[in-house]
């Protein structure tokens, strides 16, 4: 398949300086699966996107989490807004994880596509180099609810996002860009969902505040 398993801890508003650290040692000590790449957006305190690209470079950080549902929902960002912090990240060299996504009206209404392709095209509009951009489809029913889509649903969903990206990107940007899975993905439940085809990596909240955050990264080991 020739994408590389990319799996990210978004540890939200969470943690403190104890918690945090005794997690950092887990985490070291690992093992971690060298065959994926992994990232935690550490900023404590920090809610996704209200940080400066270049404050996140001074800290060593290379990635980014942009468009994530709290930030639509909560902070009422709009496509566009995301779509413009997305290319000023890239233009400041950060990696972005794009997070897209139905809420559960949109996804009963028969909406899912609509609003993912939606969603997706808003971005695409703007960006033109795909390569440092993984996309999280992470249906809002899922996130933080112990709902977890199931491998079929949510291959249904990637697979769609990628026959996208062919009729609207390219092939190549199709064939190349790893599409992650967010929504209540534990230890449990990520070996069936890695073994999907167009599921390439997890992006996880509340699991990858604990040491289960390994097992996961291992996904696919
Ligand atoms: O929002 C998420 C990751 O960005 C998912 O959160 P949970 O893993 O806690 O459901």
């Amino acid at each position: 398949m020739g994408r590389k398993f990319c799996v990210g801890g978004n540890w939200k508003l969470n943690g403190d300086k104890a918690s945090i650290t005794e997690l950092c040692k887990v985490l070291t000590t690992g093992p971690l699966n060298a065959d994926t790449e992994n990232c935690y957006k550490v900023a404590k305190g920090a809610f996704t996107g209200e940080i400066s690209p270049a404050m996140l470079k001074d800290l060593n950080i290379g990635w980014v989490i942009l468009g994530h549902s709290e930030r639509r929902a909560i902070f009422g960002e709009s496509d566009e807004l995301i779509a413009d912090k997305i290319v000023h990240a890239l233009a400041e060299g950060l990696k972005v994880i794009a997070c897209i996504g139905e809420t559960l009206q949109e996804r009963e209404a028969g909406q899912t596509e609509a609003v993912c392709f939606r969603q997706t095209k808003a971005i695409a509009d703007k960006v033109k180099d795909w390569s440092n951009v993984v996309i999280a489809y992470e249906p809002v029913w899922a996130i933080g609810t112990g709902k977890t889509a199931t491998p079929e649903q949510a291959q249904e969903v990637h697979a769609a996002l990628r026959k996208w990206f062919t009729e609207n990107v390219s092939a190549d940007v199709s064939a190349a860009i790893r599409i992650q899975y967010g929504g209540s993905v534990t230890a449990a439940n990520c070996r069936e969902l890695a073994a999907k085809p167009d599921i390439d990596g997890f992006l996880v909240g509340g699991a990858s505040l604990k040491p289960e955050f390994i097992q996961i990264v291992n996904a696919r080991a």
